[in-house]
């Protein structure tokens, strides 16, 4: 393993930046500009909680790391701009491993349109990542989780289930469905969705990282509305159907409470405002509580850390 300059070297050299990039690495911070409110949000990727070496590749859990976090500005309502990276990892680690890492980083922030601007490296026991990810509003408000209305439609986009899916099938030791496997490793974040929404006049708006009916009862709470979520209106990918079909497991469970799907949902005045490329799933209601179907979700809504 090279020193810890020598890797910073070797991962920076390469580096190219946005418009709204006035410095970027080799300072004690970067300094951005922006033209409207800035948005801010962190996310940890941790070894054997969020993901393991066996599974994934370095350059998969890269993307990963990338991806979550913009998924956060994005839900805001914002314009993505820029990630800081911090990696921490054992010591013995081979060094393809860092260089793979890095290269999934820079693969995702050129997908996702963001700069790399900086970052930190250490040592630890396990493989650890934080990553800040950085959001210009451009003169937009906030999309937040309190502005939620009874009466307004549900709609969601990007992929629900196929995570879930593909980790139940990693968990026994399979690898395929591949596309559900790939979707856990790589979440396919629908980047540029947040503006859209926020432009079609969004009300409300997440990300779905726990679980969308435990996501959904994050947005309830916030905005004291309830959300009734109807099931027929809910596409079942095939490959959820089919690891549905041989673990036995409802493929529903996969769709609404599996997690890490980082999918946008929000809430619209009505139907006729929902952007293209956005399915109405569900409405909100007065009950104070989510729903499925107007009876409440029998098991777990979603992922909870401490659980
Ligand atoms: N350790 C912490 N200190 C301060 N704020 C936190 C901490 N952990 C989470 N939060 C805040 O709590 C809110 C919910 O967090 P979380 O469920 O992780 O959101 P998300 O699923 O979008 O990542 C966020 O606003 C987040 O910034
Ligand atoms: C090895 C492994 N076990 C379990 C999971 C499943 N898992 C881990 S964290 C999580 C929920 C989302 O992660 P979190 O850190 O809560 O993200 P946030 O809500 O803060 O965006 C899920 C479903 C996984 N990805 N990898
Ligand atoms: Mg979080
Ligand atoms: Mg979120
Ligand atoms: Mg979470």
């Amino acid at each position: 393993m090279a020193g810890e300059f020598e890797l910073i070297e070797s991962i920076t050299s390469d580096l190219t930046v946005g418009d709204d990039v006035m410095l970027s690495v080799g300072d004690d911070a970067a300094v951005l500009r922006f033209s409207g409110d800035t948005v801010v949000t962190t996310d940890m990727l941790i070894e054997n909680v969020h993901f393991k070496r066996q599974w994934s590749s370095a350059s998969a859990v890269g993307r990963k790391a990338v991806a979550v976090n913009v998924s956060d500005v994005e839900a805001m309502g914002a314009r993505p701009s820029a990630v800081v990276v911090a990696l921490a990892f054992p010591k013995d680690l081979d060094q393809a491993w860092v260089a793979e890492f890095e290269d999934g980083v820079k693969e995702e922030c050129a997908t996702a349109g963001v700069s790399l601007v900086g970052g930190d490296l250490s040592s630890a026991s396990v493989i650890s990542i934080c990553v800040t990810a950085i959001g210009d509003l451009e003169g937009r408000p906030p999309v937040t989780r309190f502005g939620a209305k009874v009466g307004e439609v549900v709609a969601v986009t990007g992929r629900l289930g196929w995570s879930a899916a593909g980790l139940t099938v990693l968990q026994r030791g399979f690898g395929s469905p591949k596309d559900m496997v790939a979707e856990h490793l790589t979440p396919s974040v629908p980047y540029g969705q947040g503006i859209v929404a926020n432009d079609g006049g969004a009300t409300a708006m997440l990300d779905v990282s726990d679980g969308l009916l435990a996501d959904l009862g994050h947005l309830a709470e916030r905005s004291r509305v309830g959300i009734d979520v109807d099931p027929s209106s809910v596409e079942i990918p095939d490959g959820v159907a089919r690891v549905s079909a041989a673990t036995g497991r409802d493929p529903l469970g996969f769709v609404l409470a599996g997690g890490e799907d980082h999918a946008l949902v929000a809430t619209f005045r009505n139907e006729a405002v929902v952007p293209k490329g956005w399915r109405v799933i569900g409405r909100v209601t007065d009950s104070g509580s989510v729903t499925v179907d107007g009876e409440p979700w029998e098991g777990s809504a979603g992922w909870d850390h401490f659980a």
